[in-house]
């Protein structure tokens, strides 16, 4: 039976977390870049962390930080996995000895297949749409059909994702998960509960068409 992965991204009040939790997500991400508009503060993520159900794993999310930051967001909200967004090297994502997912931004002329071989040591990798200038979580989506079929490591989908499209995504691409920020929110950082559920929904529907075709 198939089961697309599901993680919810930029998560800056409890209630959406314990929503989402709820709704049977795999992950909540928190951004920690200060270059986010959904940039959380570590005395709200440490509150988070402990609204999350177990079997809910944290992701803690960074774009080319400082590593004595990075360390204290480990310490002080103590996320399942890291997601890195930058331009971090192997040795820059593999200091804090913890599990990582590694976004790979799907620009224009951009190689899937070196960028994901780049990063042997991530638990998973994310392609991600990627709009020029912009920080990152900005709902721009990329061609689906440059995501590769097979790869060693699980595959994420991101970039742009919304209860409207995603099913067409999954059909397209048959990714192992999927993540979203912007497509549940009403504005950056505030999930919206209607739009989380049609997101579910419409994931679970896609799962259920691939099972039957
Ligand atoms: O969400 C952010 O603010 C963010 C900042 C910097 C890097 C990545 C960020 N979010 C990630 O972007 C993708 C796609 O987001 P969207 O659905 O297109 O808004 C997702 O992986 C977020 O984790």
């Amino acid at each position: 039976m198939t089961r697309t992965r599901v993680k919810f991204c930029g998560m800056t009040r409890v209630a959406d977390a314990v929503a989402a939790a709820e709704l049977g997500v795999d992950a909540i991400g928190m951004v920690f870049t200060p270059r986010s508009r959904r940039c959380v503060a570590i005395a709200q993520a440490k509150v988070m962390r402990e609204a999350v159900p177990p079997f809910v794993d944290v992701v803690a999310l960074f774009m080319d930080d400082d590593p004595v930051y990075v360390q204290s967001v480990i310490e002080a909200v103590r996320p399942d996995l890291l997601q890195f967004h930058g331009s971090e090297t192997v040795a820059d994502c593999t200091r804090y000895g913890r599990r990582y997912l590694k976004a790979v931004a799907m620009g224009e002329g951009a190689d899937a297949a070196s960028a994901l071989s780049a990063h042997p040591r991530a638990s998973g990798l994310l392609l991600d749409g990627h709009a020029p200038g912009a920080v990152g979580g900005s709902g721009q989506r990329f061609d689906w059909s440059r995501m590769p079929r097979r790869h060693a490591q699980p595959l994420i989908l991101a970039g742009g994702l919304s209860s409207e499209n995603v099913g067409d995504a999954i059909a397209a691409a048959r990714p192992w998960g999927v993540d979203v920020a912007s497509g549940i929110e009403s504005s950056p950082g505030v999930k919206d509960a209607a739009k989380m559920h049609a997101f579910m929904q419409a994931v679970r529907t896609a799962d259920r068409k691939r099972d039957e075709a």
